[in-house]
């Protein structure tokens, strides 16, 4: 499966890093490949080193504007003009798309996905990895959305939440 992952390009203490490597573990010994923003920085970097050291393949869609920042060592290295044109490859290149914690960047790549998916324009999984109830506050909003009748589709349709990598996998395979 090509999974995409959105999540962090700064570095981040033990407690958001440990469960972030435990998921690329798990990524790379099952034979996934990695589909993400193509970088060495901070969690993305760490993602994509454990992801390699597991096994997996690395596929890195990369943006003009950072390619000072590209991760060496990647199986596949596209690069794309602007943010908009990397954020539609990344959707298009995935099977599955996995958000790990994360601040402004992930954020919009995964608001970004939901509203495509909110549309119907495709209808890929989407697994948060809810690391130390990070997204409790996202979460929040978005059941309020829901309840209050600002979404067409169940939010169950539109994304799910895992507290553990190991779940991220099981709800991938529901
Ligand atoms: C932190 C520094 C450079 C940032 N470099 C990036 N390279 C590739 N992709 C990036 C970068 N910054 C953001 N992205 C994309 O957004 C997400 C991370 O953003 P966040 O704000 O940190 O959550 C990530 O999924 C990328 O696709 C200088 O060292």
């Amino acid at each position: 499966m090509n999974i995409c992952v959105f999540c962090s390009a700064y570095s981040l203490d033990a407690r958001y890093t440990a469960p972030a490597a435990e998921f690329a573990r798990l990524l790379g010994e099952g034979g996934h490949t990695l589909v993400w923003g193509g970088s060495d920085a901070g969690l993305m970097g760490l993602l994509a080193d454990e992801v390699k050291a597991a096994g997996g393949k690395l596929v890195g869609i990369m943006v003009e504007l950072l390619k000072h920042k590209g991760y060496r060592g990647a199986d596949e290295l596209v690069m794309t003009r602007d943010l908009a044109e990397r954020k539609a490859e990344l959707a298009a290149r995935a099977d599955a798309i996995v958000v790990l914690v994360g601040g402004l960047g992930t954020l919009d790549e995964v608001t970004e996905v939901l509203e495509l998916k909110k549309h119907g324009l495709h209808d890929k999984p989407v697994v948060v990895l809810d690391t130390e109830g990070f997204y409790t506050g996202l979460r929040t909003q978005l059941e309020r959305m829901d309840a209050e009748g600002f979404l067409p589709r169940a939010l169950g349709e539109l994304i799910t939440f895992a507290e553990t990598p190991e779940q991220v996998f099981e709800q991938l395979k529901a």
